[in-house]
């Protein structure tokens, strides 16, 4: 499988490391990124290439991965599914908007295409998965993080946001995808409080779900990743194992 990367930061550059010298017989060759440097170091890296026109990857791809930011999967999302290439979408907050998303669910559809978007940072979409054949009447989602995680300078803790997940990945576009995650699992508008924790070195995510199977509540405590502290380690895993579960015959978990 040969795979372009769209956004060559934190995510990217841990996702390539795991791929670089092993025969998992997935392909990371190409690499856009609109700073173009930062797709050249990573093309050097991986001996791969860095392109400026991103059709010269999404045509030359079986998938490309996203992970940029909200506006890139605007930007061009549905022009990789109407090439008919796959894509993982990290920066799940762009597919909170239901107009935007069916868009992309159409276009996949008609093209033959599929969109992935990994659990990321939190823990429990396999749970929520399959609590969503019944009905799931509640979600919350609390995460707390470092200052430095949310670009602030705070001596106490502080509640940034609390509302419904919509207005968040508005609010906060690069910080909480996970309450989109979570939003589009349940196939609810959840409620999140977003806090600023000067005690807390971790990106904690605290998610509980409510409905016909009972109840549950998982908590997360993410090593941040060191280049880019909003990102925690975690998200990167997550995408590496749905990148290699597209080549396994055996799929565990929902
Ligand atoms: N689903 C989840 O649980 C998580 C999602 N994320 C999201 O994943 C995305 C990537 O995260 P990181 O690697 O930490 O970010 P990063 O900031 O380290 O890297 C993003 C890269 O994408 C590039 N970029 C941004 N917008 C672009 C555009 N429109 N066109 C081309 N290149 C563009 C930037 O120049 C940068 O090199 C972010 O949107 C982040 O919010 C991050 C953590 C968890
Ligand atoms: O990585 C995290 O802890 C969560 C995050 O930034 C996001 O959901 O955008």
């Amino acid at each position: 499988m040969i795979v372009g990367i769209l956004g060559c930061g934190a995510i990217a550059s841990i996702i390539l490391n795991n791929f670089l010298s092993k025969d998992s017989g997935i392909d990371i060759k190409y690499f856009y990124d609109h700073d173009m440097e930062k797709a050249e170091n990573l093309a050097t890296i991986s001996d791969g290439i860095a392109v400026l026109d991103i059709d010269d990857m999404i045509d030359n791809v079986d998938l490309v991965l996203e992970a940029a930011s909200p506006i890139s999967v605007e930007k061009f999302g549905l022009k990789v599914l109407k090439k008919g290439k796959n894509i993982i979408i990290m920066s799940i907050g762009a597919l909170m908007d239901n107009k935007f998303r069916d868009r992309m669910i159409e276009a996949a559809t008609n093209n033959d295409a599929k969109i992935f978007a990994p659990s990321g940072a939190i823990v429990g979409l396999d749970g929520i998965k399959a609590a969503s054949i019944g009905k799931i009447n509640r979600a919350t989602l609390t995460t707390r993080k470092p200052p430095r995680s949310l670009g602030k300078l705070v001596d106490e803790e502080e509640i940034l946001y609390e509302g419904k997940a919509s207005e968040a990945v508005k609010m906060f576009p690069v910080n909480i995808n996970v309450a989109a995650a979570l939003s589009i699992a349940c196939n609810l508008d959840v409620d999140v409080k977003i806090i600023v924790d000067p005690k807390v070195d971790k990106n904690v995510h605290e998610v509980i779900v409510e409905g016909d199977f009972g109840q549950f509540k998982t908590r997360t405590e993410n090593l941040p990743c060191e280049v880019n502290p909003k990102t925690s380690m975690l998200a990167a895993y997550s995408a590496i194992k749905l990148l290699k579960s597209l080549n396994e015959n055996f799929i565990m978990g929902t």
